[in-house]
């Protein structure tokens, strides 16, 4: 495994992400180069439709999900196999490519990946050369699927959809549209409508598409986009609450926690009926008579999603504190964090009622990416949105510890971060405990406007400025672990609710360190 990581190592060009894939192509001249490459790999994209049935599922947020859940209510309809195609990766490359719901195996991925690897080398031309990094793996996700002859392969975009490399398929059975919102504008356009005409990129003539509710200037997009592009429909799903419930269940448990997952889900159940709907398979239905049934529910209730919503104690065996739960999640918009927030706030709530409020601690662990703005990000974190607020910290939503914590994984270097200098990190913290500073100043709970855009890396590395800077930290993950174990032991009658956000890259490494590797 290790030399097939070095080989795919090679593939990354650039440390940008918004980089030029494919030895300085435009996006539209990579893309094209996918269909060469499922050419020389002797799988046109004729036979991506033809041997594979696909749903394919593009969106700013949700998208994962909503996926996750297809996968899950389609294996508990009688999907004999099922595939699933998802980036990026928290801790491992297999999770990408999952069979049966469960990452490839090492074995698996190594064959696969050699056949595919030795392929594309032996048919490069001065003109096509090797595809870059997420190209590489997309075609390695249609190609497992095709040799495993899954019952259904469920493929998430990458980023955005007309481009996309996922986006060859000819003729996938449906499509769908999650959340849409400001992402990656540099690539997709500035205005809600530009960024959804990108996503109804992945929309097919003749093929049915659903998308859930959506800001008005993005559907008049997608619905503009959808009559180009002559889709079968193209309709409005409802939340997953929206549906009646079989005989014998009282409600509908998701395998997903948060409140914004109801519309993730409700998606997947449209897709998933639409598709058991239209292809031979005998599978059961997912919904009947209005109702969801109770093989859809399951599927639901036992769909897992890591890195989204997950709540993990701490194991005292392996020297961790049994009064520490870590709250994972890898938000990193605004909208996102927003909902990710109110999960947190919501989750921790209740945890704290059922113990006693007084004795519970709520401590923050974060770093998000340099491309994001991270005012916008910690509005929500510092807002109350409607919990108990304040758990014994002074603050506007209570973090009793807040730590800016480095990444630790190779692959957030490759992005550009440096590993040595904290100036980021310390930037983050002066930025957090000044909008803490504003809202404990009166000014409301510290946003966008009243700070200005200011940017870690403009505010210094001097840290916190504020009354609440000794309640803020710069260090390691593991000297973070460290403290946060202490005081847990320290402090034995209290629980410690921890939230690991900000971005997939920081939830992967404590994944990787917490040894819960997905
Ligand atoms: N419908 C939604 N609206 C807003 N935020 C959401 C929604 N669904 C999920 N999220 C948030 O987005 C994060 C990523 O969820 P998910 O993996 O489903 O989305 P995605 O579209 O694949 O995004 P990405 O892979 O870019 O993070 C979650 O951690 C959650 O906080």
């Amino acid at each position: 495994m290790e030399e097939v990581k070095a080989k795919l190592g090679t593939l990354i060009s650039e440390k940008k992400r918004s980089a030029r894939p494919d030895n300085g192509a435009s996006w539209e001249q990579a893309f094209r180069s996918t269909f060469d490459c499922l050419d020389r790999l002797g799988i046109g994209n004729d036979q991506v439709s033809e041997r594979l049935r696909v749903i394919h599922i593009a969106g700013t947020k949700g998208k994962g999900s909503t996926s996750a859940f297809c996968e899950s209510i389609l294996r508990h309809a009688g999907c004999k196999k099922t595939g699933l195609f998802t980036s990026p990766h928290l801790v491992n490359i297999n999770e990408r490519i999952r069979l049966d719901g469960k990452s490839i195996s090492d074995e698996k991925f190594c064959e696969y990946f050699w056949q595919v690897w030795n392929r594309l080398e032996e048919t490069c031309t001065p003109e096509q050369g090797m595809p870059a990094y997420f190209r590489f793996i997309t075609l390695m996700g249609y190609y497992v699927f095709i040799k495993e002859e899954v019952d259904v392969a469920v493929v998430e975009v990458g980023l955005g959809g007309r481009i996309d490399s996922t986006n060859v398929v000819n003729r996938p059975v449906v499509c769908g549209i999650a959340s849409l919102g400001f992402d990656h504008t540099d690539l997709l356009g500035d205005t809600l409508a530009k960024i959804a005409r990108e996503k109804a990129g992945i929309f097919k003539k003749g093929v049915p598409a659903f998308t859930v509710g959506q800001e008005e200037e993005a559907m008049e997009s997608l619905r503009d986009c959808a009559s180009e592009r002559g889709v079968e429909f193209l309709k409005q799903s409802g939340s997953v609450g929206d549906y009646c419930l079989p005989e014998g269940s009282d409600q509908v448990r998701l395998g997903i926690p948060g409140d914004h997952q109801a519309a993730n889900a409700g998606l997947a159940v449209s897709l998933c009926q639409t598709f058991q709907e239209r292809v031979d398979l005998k599978l059961s239905p997912v919904v009947s008579q209005g109702a969801l049934t109770l093989d859809c529910l399951k599927g639901l209730e036992l769909c897992r999603w890591p890195g989204r919503g997950q709540i993990e104690k701490d194991n005292p065996g392996d020297g961790g504190a049994e009064n520490i739960t870590f709250y994972l999640d890898g938000a990193h918009t605004p909208e996102s964090m927003l909902c990710c927030s109110k999960w947190y706030q919501g989750a921790t709530k209740l945890a704290l009622e059922a113990s006693s409020p007084s004795s519970g601690e709520r401590w923050l662990m974060f770093n998000c990416m340099r491309d994001r703005d991270p005012n916008v990000l910690f509005e929500p974190l510092q807002t109350n949105h409607g919990g108990d607020g304040a758990t014994g910290g002074a603050h506007t939503m209570g973090f009793d510890r807040s730590f800016f914590v480095p990444f630790v994984s190779s692959t957030t270097s490759l992005k550009g971060d440096n590993q040595s200098d904290h100036k980021w990190e310390n930037g983050l913290r002066g930025i957090w405990d000044k909008m803490l500073g504003r809202a404990a100043g009166g000014k409301g709970s510290g946003g966008r406007e009243a700070l200005g855009r200011s940017s870690p890396d403009s505010s210094g590395a001097t840290g916190g400025s504020s009354s609440s800077s000794s309640s803020s930290s710069v260090c390691s993950v593991q000297a973070a672990l460290s403290t946060l174990r202490t005081y847990a032991r320290q402090n034995n009658t209290k629980q410690i609710h921890v939230l690991v956000t900000g971005s997939l890259y920081l939830v992967g490494d404590f994944l990787r360190i917490l040894k819960r590797v997905p």
